[in-house]
């Protein structure tokens, strides 16, 4: 489906395909994806996406399973290439960049990054590593300010009185929290959290919910954007929304106008009834 808003922001970020050396990013955009195409052998798992993410911007990112949620923030967090298209971040071509030069400006959070912290890591080594783009903190030897920084973290994400506990000894909300934690360790311009309230309890991702809220109300953080499946996670204070279903965008734009009972029932191909609170909370429930 095509709505007036991703007809205009789509317009916007499509650019003529270039090689990476010659594409000219949006000025002061945090994310710049012009006709992304991903494939992988017969399957393409992104197709022709063309997206704009600004400077403070907060946006979520929703779709079915397998709709290319993850594959899209590979890309963002530049972990991965397009096939087709061009794509920059923080003003940086893919391809014409030094990867390792930008991640340290990309916090990302990931089941993924999960499933390679070492099960012995300490909560607050698994912080602190990330200063060195690492997990599994072996004989490398940090600064005072980035041990201080990985204090205050844990501090900030609740996390304070388990700062010696191993990873694989905490509960599915703690290490959640864990992961942000270490995200944010390195000041990131551009926080990615890719599913963050996967796994949580009921109180666990209120608890989320709430202190991303207040993350995304804070006006020196920074630019966010936050995958999930449910639209009872997306966090009041969130400004935009992306839409995905089956490796296409369904809508993007203002969160107003991309995320409703219309793009919703859409992408999930499944009629919903749809609703925000106003608080800025939403809930969705099929259509009897
Ligand atoms: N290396 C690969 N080779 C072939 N297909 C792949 C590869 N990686 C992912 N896929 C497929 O691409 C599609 C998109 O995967 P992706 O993980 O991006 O989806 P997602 O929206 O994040 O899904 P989920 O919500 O289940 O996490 C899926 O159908 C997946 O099976």
């Amino acid at each position: 489906m095509s709505s007036p808003d991703l007809t205009q922001s789509a317009t916007i970020a499509q650019r003529p395909i270039v090689s990476p050396h010659e594409f000219e990013p949006m000025e002061d955009s945090v994310v710049h994806m012009s006709r992304v195409s991903l494939r992988r052998g017969p399957n393409t798992l992104l197709n022709d996406v063309s997206w704009i993410v600004e400077e403070g911007q907060r946006w979520i990112v929703m779709g079915p399973n397998g709709a290319g949620k993850s594959t899209l923030m590979n890309i963002a967090a530049a972990r991965s290439h397009p096939t087709v298209g061009n794509a920059a971040v923080l003003g940086e071509t893919l391809g014409a960049v030094d990867v390792f030069d930008l991640r340290p400006s990309i916090g990302l959070s990931s089941t993924l990054l999960a499933e390679q912290v070492p099960g012995n890591e300490t909560i607050r080594n698994l912080v602190v590593t990330a200063a060195y783009g690492v997990t599994g903190r072996w004989r490398e030897a940090y600064e005072p300010e980035d041990l201080q920084r990985a204090e205050f973290l844990l501090k900030r994400w609740g996390l304070a009185n388990y700062a010696e506990r191993r990873f694989r000894t905490l509960s599915e909300g703690e290490r959640k929290r864990g992961l942000i934690a270490r995200a944010m360790m390195t000041d990131p311009e551009l926080l990615i959290l890719d599913e963050p309230g996967a796994g949580l309890d009921l109180a666990g991702r209120e608890t989320l919910v709430r202190s991303l809220s207040q993350l995304a109300a804070d006006p020196f953080s920074p630019t966010q954007i936050l995958v999930t499946h449910h639209v009872e996670e997306v966090p009041p204070n969130f400004t935009h929304a992306m839409l995905l279903r089956d490796g296409d965008v369904v809508s993007a734009g203002p969160i107003e106008t991309a995320l409703t009972e219309e793009t919703l029932s859409d992408a999930f191909r499944l009629p919903l009834n749809v609703s925000r609170n106003a608080e800025g909370r939403f809930t969705a429930f099929a259509r009897t």
